[in-house]
């Protein structure tokens, strides 16, 4: 396939309501999105960093600038997402910008072929279960009424954020509220140290299905030596960036659950085979969500149909964070989202909704 053009289009979308986490609190996305435009057709991109690199060292000015420089520029004469990924290697981490620009190549090809992310992937499900991620709120009965809200609304998991301070009181009371059978877990965004094993074990009461990356985002050593003091499942995901580290979690026993996140690996590609490696190790996955725009929902809702995607993702509807998707927006039926079926991501940008949040374009020719 041959690229005639590359447009990077910064969007600014405002979130429903504030999102807290152990690293600070979201109230906007400010998103790089890579448009591929072929002779044969076009695809679309999401970069997933955050404005500030305080989930990963990722943010969204070092995105722009790592793809226009080195990422773009690398790219060969006729390109396919392997041939992308391959021409991408070199260049050392930047894993979310490389990320949306093998998509964006991939959504090219596979409109041009005809054949959905989901087929290209290996889905084997029609529709996925959706969880949803409850930030921290400022009371319990505040929390409480958002849980419940989402429970309302038939999500078939909750994951609680957690930071020191805010973690047994929480979760106790959603319990205490929504009963036993409330598929629940926690995410700490690696608040804790090994020093906070005996607290983070008292979380044990509450049959929680995991307990994600509560340790440093870079570190496994240290989640070996705590999933061995804690009863809950450990579930890796700031930690796990590529086929590697997965394998290397997996030798170590610092994860018996992963959160595959196609922006924090680089791509569908290497999310696809983590989650061969998982199913060869028989390690469950679940689909890990950075507040995408239904551009990038629709790829992550195909990765989650893969097989071994046995656990509910953070997959949940357009309107758990945006008032108005720069799509049709995904929409939560019985507890879960439909996988697109049609080439590629199977869905477009509404034009005059994306002009309307865009901040700026910027055209690399070819
Ligand atoms: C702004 S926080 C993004 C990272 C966070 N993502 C979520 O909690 C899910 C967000 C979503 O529903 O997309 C995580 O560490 O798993
Ligand atoms: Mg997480």
């Amino acid at each position: 396939m041959k690229i005639n053009a590359i447009e990077l289009r910064r969007i600014a979308m405002p979130l429903r309501a504030p999102f807290r986490t152990s690293f600070g609190v979201e109230t906007a996305r400010d998103i790089v999105l890579v448009r591929v435009v072929t002779p044969e057709g076009e695809g679309w991109g999401e970069c997933v960093a955050m404005s500030e690199p305080l989930y990963s060292s990722e943010y969204v000015d070092a995105a722009l600038d790592v793809l226009k420089r080195f990422l773009i520029p690398a790219l060969p004469e006729k390109v396919d997402a392997r041939a992308a990924k391959r021409a991408m290697k070199p260049f050392k981490g930047h894993r979310m910008a490389k990320a949306a620009l093998e998509t964006a190549v991939l959504d090219a090809q596979l409109r041009i072929s005809g054949e959905s992310f989901g087929s290209f992937l290996g889905a084997s499900r029609e529709r996925v279960p959706c969880g949803v991620s409850v930030g921290i709120m400022d009371s319990i009965p505040e929390l409480l009424d958002a849980v419940g809200g989402f429970v309302e609304e038939g999500y078939v998991r909750i994951k609680l954020k957690i930071e020191p301070g805010w973690d047994l009181a929480p979760v106790r009371a959603v319990r205490e509220r929504f009963g036993d059978d409330l598929l629940l877990q926690v995410d700490a965004n690696a608040a804790y140290t090994l020093a906070d094993a005996r607290q983070l074990a008292k979380l044990d009461d509450f049959d929680l299905l995991l307990i994600e990356q509560p340790l440093a985002d870079d570190d496994l050593v240290q989640h070996a030596a705590l999933s061995r003091q804690l009863k809950t499942p450990v579930c890796l995901d700031e930690s796990i960036e590529s086929v590697e580290h997965a394998a290397a979690a997996i030798t170590l026993g610092a994860a018996s659950i992963i959160n595959i996140k196609p922006g924090r690996v680089g791509g569908y590609l290497e999310a696809k085979a983590i989650h061969d490696l998982c199913v060869a190790h028989g390690v469950p996955v679940w689909c890990g969500g950075m507040l995408e725009t239904g551009l990038g929902r629709a790829a992550n809702v195909a990765l989650a149909a893969l097989p071994g995607f046995v656990l509910p993702g953070d997959t949940s509807a357009s309107r758990r964070y945006f008032a108005t998707d720069i799509t049709t927006p995904f929409e939560l039926a019985d507890g879960h989202l439909d996988v697109p079926t049609g080439p590629g991501l199977g869905i477009d940008p509404i034009q005059d909704i994306l002009d309307s949040v865009t901040t700026s374009s910027e055209w690399i020719k070819f």
